[in-house]
């Protein structure tokens, strides 16, 4: 695994690959602090490249709260052997001045519903922004066939489909599922920042997403029954979600019936760390009569 630092060397480490006869390229942007989350997010590179690329850099264009960036876990060394371990070949991890040098002025912005709503109320504007923006940069700088995004940051994947459609940027968007502690929790890497009491809080998330879910099993197609069973397992936790939504999962807009597939998402502070889970409830079939 070679460890690229800048732009024109990771070009041209690419084009030594395809000079080899590697054409697919598969690639994976983190922020490092790297889970068994981000690596089932390699191996499906893996499974379907000749040549994978990790990307591990911090942005903190996307972070509109300077304590959570400050916060955020960084583990360079550890997600290096990681990273080999997992077969990647080329990991791209800049420094700042390298992706924003002196009189960097340029932002993407995805406008309209997608960025505005959920996590772009909770967070801010200027965090798809950052997001976009770095997510452009890095598809450039890689210029890979596939990325892979995790559907944990489900609007995230959505924002980066129509900026990537919107652009031409010529790179499949490959959605991975989201990976899981053995007791349910979806991982982060902020889950490092949780106490052992807030850890067992947040669990109420993936449980009311788990209980939602199951109303619907069962044949509960309304809403509010899902909110308000969703909403007890979290108050019973102390754990006041900053939204639970209940949305079309392309367009984010609200619902008030499960009549197709809709995404149940929640944002939720436990502590000072801030958690998002999601899962996307389908309707049951009415059974037809003979
Ligand atoms: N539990 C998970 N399962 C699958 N993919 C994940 C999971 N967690 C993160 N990812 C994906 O990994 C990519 C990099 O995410 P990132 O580095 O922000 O990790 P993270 O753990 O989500 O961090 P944080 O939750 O602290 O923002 C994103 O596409 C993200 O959706
Ligand atoms: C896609 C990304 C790497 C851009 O900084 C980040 O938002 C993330 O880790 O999900
Ligand atoms: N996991 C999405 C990136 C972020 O939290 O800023």
């Amino acid at each position: 695994m070679r460890i690229i630092r800048t732009i024109p060397e990771l070009h041209a480490a690419r084009a030594e690959a395809r000079a080899a006869g590697a054409t697919r390229v598969g690639f994976v942007p983190t922020m490092g602090a790297l889970h068994e989350g981000h690596l089932s997010l390699l191996r499906a590179a893996r499974a379907e490249n000749d040549v994978v690329v990790l990307s591990i850099f911090v942005n903190p264009t996307q972070f509109t709260d300077s304590s959570d960036l400050d916060a955020y876990p960084r583990t360079e060394e550890a997600d290096a052997e990681l990273a080999a371990a997992a077969g990647v070949d080329l990991l791209f991890a800049p420094d700042a001045a390298e992706l924003y040098p002196a009189g960097y002025a340029t932002t993407v912005r995805v406008a309209g519903p997608l960025t505005e709503t959920l996590e772009g109320a909770g967070r801010g504007q200027g965090h798809f922004d950052g997001m976009a923006t770095i997510v452009t940069k890095l598809l450039l700088a890689v210029l890979p066939g596939t990325a892979y995004l995790g559907q944990k940051d489900a609007q995230q994947l959505l924002v980066v489909r129509r900026m990537v459609a919107d652009l031409g940027i010529p790179t499949r968007i490959a959605a991975c599922p989201t990976a899981r502690d053995q007791d349910g929790l979806a991982l982060s890497s902020r889950n490092v920042r949780l106490s052992t009491a807030e850890r067992s809080r947040a669990l109420a998330i993936p449980r009311a997403l788990e209980a939602a879910a199951a109303l619907v099993a069962e044949g509960v197609h309304e809403v509010a029954p899902l909110r308000e069973a969703a909403s007890e397992i979290l108050a019973a936790a102390d754990v006041a979600p900053e939204y639970l939504a209940f949305v079309v999962p392309e367009s984010l807009a609200p619902v008030e019936s499960v009549t197709g597939p809709v995404l149940c998402a929640i944002a939720a502070r436990v502590g000072e760390v801030r958690l998002i889970d999601n899962v996307v409830l389908t309707p049951t079939p009415v059974p037809t009569k003979e």
